[in-house]
């Protein structure tokens, strides 16, 4: 563990031969330096929050209910502005790297089917249904849905499903900046558990710098190469720890002892932050 409010990341450090490399030109770097941001009406939701994240790092976020999470995710999706301190996400304008962000709730519009979702984001951009055919097709492929699932509508679809959908929805403009908000907080845990699973690869392939949200530390610690962990409200960075499993990571990962003895020193910590 080491405390951090300065950035830290140092991207050869959290290289691992088991990762493509090659998809990381065009990843951004995120630099924070005493971020911070005041809601009109005066309310502190994050400050001096500190960090590197290197292009084509996965890291995961966890910390109290409302210390600040979810805010530090719209800062760097572009949706808040800070009031406080820079934040760099290696460009000028955020288009340029393609972000996306997936939220707990899948918001699938229930009137299209499944590829008519997905096919959002590529209306939005222009494309037509004949240039977005095979694209659409490889998103689905990468969350595992079939052909049979794309003709389907949504209230069809399992929850799990339904947050596949939502995945594919995001990928599908291959975004080089990834944000995901607690998006798997309300499935089972077994489904969870194999969306982790399925996120990773799909991580692996496309290597986007991804920034995810959780509460649930055992996730944070499966998908990630490392983990910051937030104080209580207003939200500073209290500690980050290194992830050093290889990956791809095997669902047998989570039984072994080194896996619950990170899990247990994340979690350890957290409750320190949190006390
Ligand atoms: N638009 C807003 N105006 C004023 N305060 C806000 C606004 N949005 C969020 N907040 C407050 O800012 C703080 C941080 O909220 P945020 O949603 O970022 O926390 P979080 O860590 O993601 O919470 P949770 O884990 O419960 O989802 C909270 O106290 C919240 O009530």
């Amino acid at each position: 563990m080491s405390p951090t409010s300065e950035p830290t990341a140092d991207e050869p450090q959290h290289r691992s031969p088991d990762v493509d490399h090659t998809n990381l030109t065009s990843a951004p770097e995120l630099t924070a330096a005493d971020l911070g941001l005041t809601f009109e009406g005066g309310h502190r939701a994050i400050e001096e929050v500190g960090f590197r994240i290197a292009p084509g790092e996965f890291v995961s976020i966890v910390g109290p209910s409302g210390c600040g999470k979810s805010t530090l995710l719209r800062l760097v999706a572009g949706l808040l502005t800070p009031t406080a301190g820079t934040l760099d996400v290696g460009a000028t304008s955020r288009d340029e790297h393609r972000p996306a962000f997936v939220f707990q709730d899948p918001r699938l519009l229930p009137w299209r089917s499944v590829t008519g979702n997905v096919r959002l984001p590529l209306e939005l951009l222009g494309q037509t249904s004949a240039e977005t055919a095979a694209t659409i097709a490889s998103a689905l492929e990468l969350v595992g849905l079939t052909g049979e699932d794309a003709t389907k509508s949504p209230r069809m679809l399992s929850g799990g499903m339904r947050m596949r959908v939502s995945l594919a929805r995001a990928l599908v403009t291959e975004p080089t900046l990834f944000l995901l908000d607690e998006p798997f907080g309300a499935l089972d845990d077994i489904i969870r558990q194999r969306l982790n699973e399925d996120l990773v690869a799909i991580w692996q392939q496309r290597r986007p710098t991804t920034l995810f949200v959780t509460h649930n530390v055992s996730e944070a610690v499966f998908l990630s190469q490392r983990v910051l962990v937030m104080t209580p409200g207003p939200g500073r960075i209290a500690a980050e720890f290194a992830v050093p499993f290889e990956f791809p990571r095997r669902p047998g990962l989570r039984a072994e002892t080194r896996f619950a003895e990170l899990t247990g020193e994340v979690s350890a910590t957290l409750r320190e932050v949190s006390a």
